[in-house]
């Protein structure tokens, strides 16, 4: 069984990192040559409302900035979407050091990291974990992080980060812009795939945008000295909190550009 694959013993996933029958698994390399132009796919468009963000919290696996998602004020459309997805919460992915840590590589580039924006589909679902279950249920937009100059609107979260270094760890953080995330060009790749944390289910259509924003290294330095381990246990640094490749099996990843 999975316990026996010692090759898939994951220090952070104990060897849950394949699911038995995975179709559409998360990350994937995206090829850009083999990927395939669809002139018919929109930009993505999203309207997000300051004012809906809640709070953050260390859940163990990284840090996610959690939003109201109660009414459609903060929203992605367009794109491969059929309807409005709500957004939930926003996570990144890094590793120990700036060669790595993104989940999603582009002609197997890495990244130094990569940011999740999560939404659901809230016109065929009531809740959000209602929808992590079924297979169009959430959209995530991917953002490639790239080192380079300061991002001052993300220096705002940075700044708080110390307050949640510890596993559970909740603070109230109640205005942020999510779009100042995005970058100016509104290219992206899309494809179906899966959650890649736990429970890993087959319910994301992921959009990867196809430029990074930058961010200076000490900003990311700042994430690393978040822990996965809570207060009172021995502590563990949280880097490299990115799922390995997973296989593209018979998947096509779309291109919205040519
Ligand atoms: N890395 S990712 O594919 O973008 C990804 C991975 C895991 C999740 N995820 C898993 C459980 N949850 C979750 C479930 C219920 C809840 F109230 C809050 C959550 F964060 C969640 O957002 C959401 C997104
Ligand atoms: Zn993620």
């Amino acid at each position: 069984n999975l316990q026996d694959n010692r090759a898939n013993l994951h220090p952070l996933w104990k060897g849950e990192i394949d699911v038995p029958g995975g179709s559409r698994q998360s990350p994937i390399n995206i090829r850009i040559r083999d990927s395939v132009f669809h002139p018919q796919l929109a930009p993505v468009h999203t309207q997000y409302d300051p004012n809906t963000c809640l709070h953050i919290w260390n859940n163990g696996y990284s840090f996610f900035v959690e939003f109201d998602d109660s009414t459609d004020k903060s929203i992605v459309s367009g794109g491969p979407l059929e309807n409005p997805f709500r957004l939930k919460q926003f996570h990144f992915h890094w590793g120990r050091n700036n060669d790595w840590g993104s989940e999603h590589t582009v002609d197997s580039r890495v990244f130094p990291a990569e940011l999740h924006l999560v939404h659901w589909n809230c016109s065929k679902y009531r809740t959000f974990e209602e929808a992590i279950m079924e297979p169009n249920g959430l959209a995530v937009i991917g953002v490639f992080l790239k080192i380079g100059k300061q991002h001052e609107k993300l220096q705002k979260l940075v700044d708080i980060l110390p307050s949640v270094r510890y596993k559970d760890a909740l603070t109230e953080f109640n205005y942020f812009d999510a779009s100042c995330l995005l970058p100016s060009c509104v290219d992206y790749w899309t494809y179906s795939g899966s959650l890649t944390t736990p429970p890993l289910t087959e319910s994301v259509t992921w959009i990867i945008m196809k430029k990074p924003i930058e961010v200076d290294h000490s900003q990311l330095a700042v994430f690393r000295s978040l822990l996965f381990t809570a207060v009172g246990e021995e502590e563990k640094y949280m880097v490299d909190n990115f799922r390995p490749l997973q296989p593209i099996m018979n998947r096509t990843v779309h291109s919205s550009f040519e």
